[in-house]
């Protein structure tokens, strides 16, 4: 499903946040990115959504090599991304229901349709109740299960999320793992950046450690 053979990246003026990855995630498969700040957990996962270009090497994304990727092709790959950001990425002048719409009226999906897809992905992350209010009227916790809302409205096949739980309860935290494991069951593959050890040793998922651009543990 994805996989990484000897990618490197460097941005402008910095050393290399990524030296000579490589490692493969099967369908279905969940798996947790580790390390400390500044490791390229987060380098790595905007490689996979195509924000940044490898220097080196080959990510072949569904037996497409997606390292090499004309700029026009880019958002019909991403249609079968979810992307969970650290910083929610929300629009604050749409409401709840609007953002979390987004990726649905991009792929021209129909209004009735619309309508029932965001509302079933709302109710998952429990926010059915606020679909009318705006973001900044949210908690931050609150605003980050919109992201988590948007990011699987679509369907997605792999599921990218950096700190998804970062700002939410323990409970809240345990029910958003325990949908991403439902996703799991039905072939979505799933791969989380996370400081988070407790909720890492807590689901026993393969874990990939990142250790100053180098995969140290996979
Ligand atoms: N746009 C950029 N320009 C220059 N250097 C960058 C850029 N983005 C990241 N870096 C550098 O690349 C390295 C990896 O950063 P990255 O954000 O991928 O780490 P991270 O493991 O996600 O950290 P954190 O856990 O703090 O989010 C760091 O040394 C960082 O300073």
């Amino acid at each position: 499903m994805l996989k990484f053979e000897h990618v490197s990246k460097r941005y402008p003026d910095a050393g290399e946040a990524l030296s000579d990855v490589c490692f493969h995630l099967y369908r279905g498969e969940m798996a947790f990115l580790t390390g400390r700040s500044g490791a390229g957990k987060s380098t790595l996962l905007k490689l996979i959504a195509m924000m940044e270009q490898c220097n080196r090497g080959v990510i072949t994304l569904d037996n497409q090599n997606i390292s090499r990727i004309s700029d026009w092709r880019i958002p019909y790959i991403r249609r079968h991304l979810g992307l969970i950001f650290q910083d929610y990425k929300l629009l604050n002048d749409r409401t709840v229901f609007d953002n979390v719409a987004l990726p649905l009226i991009v792929s021209g999906v129909n209004h009735q349709e619309i309508s029932r897809r965001v509302r079933a992905a709302l109710d998952k992350v429990k926010l059915l109740s606020k679909e009318r209010k705006y973001p900044l009227a949210l908690s931050g916790g609150e605003q980050q299960r919109v992201g988590i809302a948007r990011a699987i409205v679509n369907k997605p096949k792999l599921i990218l999320a950096d700190e998804p739980t970062g700002n939410l309860d323990p409970d809240l935290s345990a029910e958003i793992m325990y949908m991403f494991e439902e996703f799991k069951q039905v072939g979505v593959t799933i791969l989380i950046a996370t400081h988070d050890i407790e909720l890492i040793n807590s689901l026993g998922h393969r874990v990939l450690t990142l250790h100053k651009g180098h995969l140290v543990a996979s």
